[in-house]
């Protein structure tokens, strides 16, 4: 267990600051941890299905917020747009209602360091494929929401907003505005998406993630953390952010679990360029295009259906595609191809691997150490798949 550290002077004071805005919290503090910023722990010896935290929902900070609501941003701003707006005002504002919890986020000097997309190029390139294409994803949905809300923002510069933009990324949860009228909504209730769904909360946002965490849950009272196992005085509890693969929680977190049993990799960048194109159309067509997942125990299920289109006459693919045929006759044909596209997968880490142990000079030790650890998961998850199927 690593040792938790006193959490410092401005954490105490946020503390009081929260209990004197209603929120409940019942054998829970905050306390620091190396590597992984402020955490919670067990303040005492803890029970399963105890109530440790409830974060009233007028405390939340979401766009349906009088705080918000105040600047009159305009529709158009995504929501986490909006969100980041709202705090670069709040940081530009002396009286901000919101000082003593801003002062306990990370620093802009921290996200540096952590956050992938504050790396450098020659690093961010040695990033594995999936956290390319998530960190890719990421930056165009930055640069729009900056285009929208620079006119807005006249004295902050797209480093501030950026900062902004990360805090509102690594602090929000879930929130689909229970409590709120549909003429408040940002759209029709039926038809809000993840992307409208955020809401910051003081307190719940000190919890780190853990792939077996205690579950937060709101209702239109607001949010309850339970714990969702016994846990001993000075246990750090986690809570769980969802079921997300490692490089998921590095781009959009800043961090990778050791054990995360919602781990996998994918096989796209290997497997599309082999794909002519009347296949690619006749993949699109079933909904089998892309996202070929592979896991420690094997390829998913659309890794199977590509690989048998690629490899088998047509009608054994619509035979396994449409359901009629569960594939094990062509299993070991099958098989043959997949370990090839596995062997080339391991030199692909092999490479990566030798890279990332080339960088040197003027780059950051944490970053090569998080780029050399996780392209070692990666190693390990193909390395689990081949050993089902004899690579
Ligand atoms: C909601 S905040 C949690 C509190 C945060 N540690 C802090 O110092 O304020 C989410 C951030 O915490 C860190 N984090 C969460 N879970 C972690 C974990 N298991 N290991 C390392 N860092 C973690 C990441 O930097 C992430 O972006």
């Amino acid at each position: 267990m690593a040792a938790a550290l006193p959490p410092g002077e401005i954490h105490d004071t946020f503390v009081k600051w929260a209990s004197s805005q209603g929120i409940l919290m019942d054998g829970v503090a905050p306390a620091r941890f190396v590597g992984r910023g402020m955490g919670i722990i067990a303040a005492r010896d803890l029970k399963k299905g105890e109530r440790l935290v409830l974060v009233p929902a007028k405390t939340l900070i979401s766009i349906d917020s009088a705080a918000v609501r105040k600047h009159k941003f305009p529709s158009n701003l995504s929501i986490h747009a909006t969100l980041a707006a709202f705090l670069v005002r709040e940081y530009e504002e002396k009286q901000s209602g919101h000082r003593l919890w801003q002062e306990c986020w990370p620093s802009e000097e921290d996200f540096k360091s952590i956050m992938p997309l504050n790396w450098g190029e020659e690093l961010q390139k040695l990033l594995p494929e999936p956290a390319k294409e998530l960190l890719s994803a990421q930056k165009a949905k930055l640069a729009k929401d900056w285009r929208a809300a620079q006119p807005l923002l006249p004295s902050t510069t797209f480093n501030f907003f950026t900062y902004a933009w990360l805090i509102v990324n690594t602090r929000c949860f879930y929130w689909d505005y229970p409590n709120v009228p549909a003429a408040r909504l940002p759209k029709k209730r039926q038809s809000l998406t993840a992307d409208d769904c955020y809401a910051m909360c003081p307190f719940l946002d000190y919890f780190n993630h853990a792939d077996q965490g205690c579950e937060p849950k709101y209702d239109t009272k607001g949010y309850t953390v339970t714990t969702n196992r016994d846990y001993k005085a000075g246990e750090e509890i986690y809570v769980s952010y969802g079921a997300h693969t490692n490089d998921f929680l590095l781009v959009e977190y800043g961090f990778i679990l050791s054990t995360n049993a919602a781990d996998t990799t994918t096989l796209d960048h290997l497997l599309i360029p082999q794909l002519s194109s009347s296949a690619t159309s006749t993949l699109k067509e079933d909904g089998f295009y892309g996202n070929y997942t592979l896991s420690p125990t094997g390829p998913c299920h659309r890794t199977q259906a590509a690989l048998r289109l690629l490899h088998l006459p047509t009608r054994r693919y619509v035979a396994f595609v449409s359901g009629a045929d569960d594939g094990a006759v062509d299993q070991a044909v099958i098989d043959t191809h997949l370990r090839k596209l596995l062997e080339e997968y391991q030199r692909v880490v092999m490479q990566a691997e030798e890279e990332v142990d080339a960088l040197d000079v003027g780059v950051e030790v944490e970053q090569k150490e998080m780029l050399a650890r996780r392209w070692k998961q990666v190693g390990a998850i193909v390395q689990g798949a081949g050993r089902g199927h004899g690579v």
